[in-house]
């Protein structure tokens, strides 16, 4: 059984607070779109074990998909097993959520598999003890999201245009950005521009891409700055890192648009270009 597990980018980010645990508080949108991982399920009588192609991604019991199911079969007390196969086509470690969303989907295809033993509230809990983007994932549509990124209200009006995301070959450590991360620099100002954003506010793609972790990475990583500005010149509407980087995407008028700017980008040694399209309608893991 082969099922597809979608990337994320976050179309703001803002971050609005620390708290004692070190995790931060976020306010965010985030939407998915149509660049996809692939995981095959495979029932077994016990365990789990997972088979990645990806020198980066372990295979063992730490991969997000192995922790999934173990807790899946933990918390509902069922006897059984599942071999799951991932092929990585999200870039790893880049900003677009790819590990939480093969959690996500592990969870979300064994709970349907199992006669849905776990209610959406329990799921979306497990999915926070595993990561702060697995919540969204279960949720699968686009989303406003609050709290370390695990409190969510549906987001319905954004317009499903295409994107050109660009992934610098650089690794970047989500927990390192956060933890160099100054919230005085960008805090003052916001506060009630951020919460006069609802779920009836129309999104501006000149107005309201922004992103806080920039202030961190664009400073540590010229190359993320130089990205931006290499879709600006292939007329993207609207650019903006997503989550804690690396990745970069512009948004642009229609597919047509896209698929020139994809054509014609130069690209530097190592990086990767994709063409994918926000996933407005939502999806299913
Ligand atoms: C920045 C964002 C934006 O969507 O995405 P990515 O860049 O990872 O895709 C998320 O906040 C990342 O979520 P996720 O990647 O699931 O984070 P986790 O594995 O839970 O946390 C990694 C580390 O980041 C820090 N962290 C994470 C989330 C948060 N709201 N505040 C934090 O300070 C913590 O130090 C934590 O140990
Ligand atoms: N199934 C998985 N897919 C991707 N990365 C995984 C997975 N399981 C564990 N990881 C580890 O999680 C880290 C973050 O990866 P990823 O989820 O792709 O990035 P991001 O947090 O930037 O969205 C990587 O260091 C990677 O080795």
């Amino acid at each position: 059984m082969k099922v597809l597990s979608p990337a994320k980018i976050n179309l703001f980010l803002h971050v609005t607070g620390k708290r004692a645990d070190g995790y931060h508080d976020l306010f965010t949108l985030m939407c998915c779109i149509g660049l996809f991982d692939e995981l095959t399920f495979e029932l077994t009588d016990s365990g789990v074990s997972v088979r990645c192609d990806h020198s980066a991604v372990p295979s063992d019991a730490s991969n997000l998909a192995h922790r999934a199911a173990t807790l899946f079969f933990e918390r509902t007390g069922i006897q059984a097993g599942v071999s799951i196969t991932l092929v990585k086509h999200i870039p790893v470690a880049a900003g677009l959520g790819g590990g939480s969303s093969n959690a996500a989907t592990v969870l979300v295809w064994l709970n349907n598999r199992f006669g849905r033993p776990l209610s959406m509230d329990r799921l979306l809990e497990m999915g926070a003890l595993l990561g702060a983007d697995v919540p969204f994932f279960i949720f699968g549509r686009p989303a406003l999201a609050t709290g370390i990124g695990n409190r969510l209200v549906a987001y319905p009006l954004l317009p499903s245009l295409p994107v050109v995301l660009i992934h610098p070959d650089i690794p970047v450590s989500t927990g390192d950005i956060y933890k160099s991360f100054n919230l005085t620099l960008t805090n003052n100002k916001k506060i009630s521009t951020i919460h006069s954003f609802t779920k009836q506010t129309p999104f501006e793609f000149a107005k309201h891409l922004e992103n806080d972790l920039e202030t961190v990475t664009l400073e540590r990583y010229p190359e993320i700055g130089a990205a931006k500005k290499r879709l600006v010149a292939a007329g993207a509407r609207g650019v903006l890192m997503s989550g804690s980087g690396p990745a970069v995407f512009g948004v642009f008028k229609d597919p047509a648009a896209a698929e020139q700017a994809y054509a014609t980008i130069p690209r530097q040694t190592g990086e990767r270009l994709f063409c994918a399209t926000l996933l407005t309608a939502g999806h299913t893991a």
